[in-house]
């Protein structure tokens, strides 16, 4: 269903936007991560746990820059649906490998609250996984952290306290695909 109306007012949601970090340095914080990685977990074979949607681009990029043996899950957990602030937690689909005894390197894009993080590592350690990492392209700095102490292996970038979207999140379910990380005007 074509809608000119909305197309005219999601193209001025990221005209009007702030360009947090363009692609070029997106790209370089995501070279960097996998540089990590690659030294940490080269001879760990572990289990890319990608979590949909937003992780997938992050996921997709950095993907291609690790260098070892690995196998490659998802899993698709949701609080956001759609909207601006986090609700309850909803697993529209589960990790299909075993994760009993194995390492995971869970792949995010965004550590906001940290309620999902902190779900999704429940799960797995309740699985039986040896080892669970955590690289997330975004830490989000504000005072509302689910678990304030929680530090994950992997960062890429910090940004302030604002709405983004880009490189796999959403704004409205719309632009997980603008070239940068974005922040919503007056958000
Ligand atoms: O740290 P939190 O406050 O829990 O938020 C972070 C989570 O929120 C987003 O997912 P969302 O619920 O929007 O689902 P989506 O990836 O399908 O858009 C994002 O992709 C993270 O997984
Ligand atoms: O700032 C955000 N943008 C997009 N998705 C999100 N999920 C948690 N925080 C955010």
């Amino acid at each position: 269903m074509s809608n000119p109306e909305l197309v005219d007012t999601v193209n001025d949601i990221l005209k009007q936007a702030d360009c947090l970090f363009t692609k070029t340095e997106v790209e370089l914080a995501i070279n960097k991560m996998a540089n990590n990685i690659n030294l940490e977990l080269h001879d760990k074979n572990p289990i890319v746990l990608s979590i949909m949607n937003g992780g997938l681009i992050f996921a997709g990029q950095l993907l291609t820059q690790l260098n070892f043996p690995l196998h490659i899950d998802y899993c698709h957990a949701t609080r956001y649906r759609g909207e601006m602030s986090g609700g309850e937690l909803h697993w529209k689909a589960l990790p299909q490998l075993a994760l009993l005894d194995r390492t995971v390197l869970v792949v995010d894009d965004i550590l906001d609250e940290g309620h999902t993080l902190q779900a999704i590592l429940n799960a797995i350690k309740a699985q039986g996984a040896e080892q669970v990492y955590t690289a997330v392209l975004l830490d989000k700095q504000h005072e509302r952290k689910a678990n304030p102490d929680y530090k994950p292996d992997f960062v890429g970038l910090t940004i302030p306290d604002r709405y983004v979207f880009g490189y796999g999140m959403d704004y409205k379910e719309y632009w997980r695909n603008a070239p940068g990380i974005y922040a919503v005007k007056d958000h």
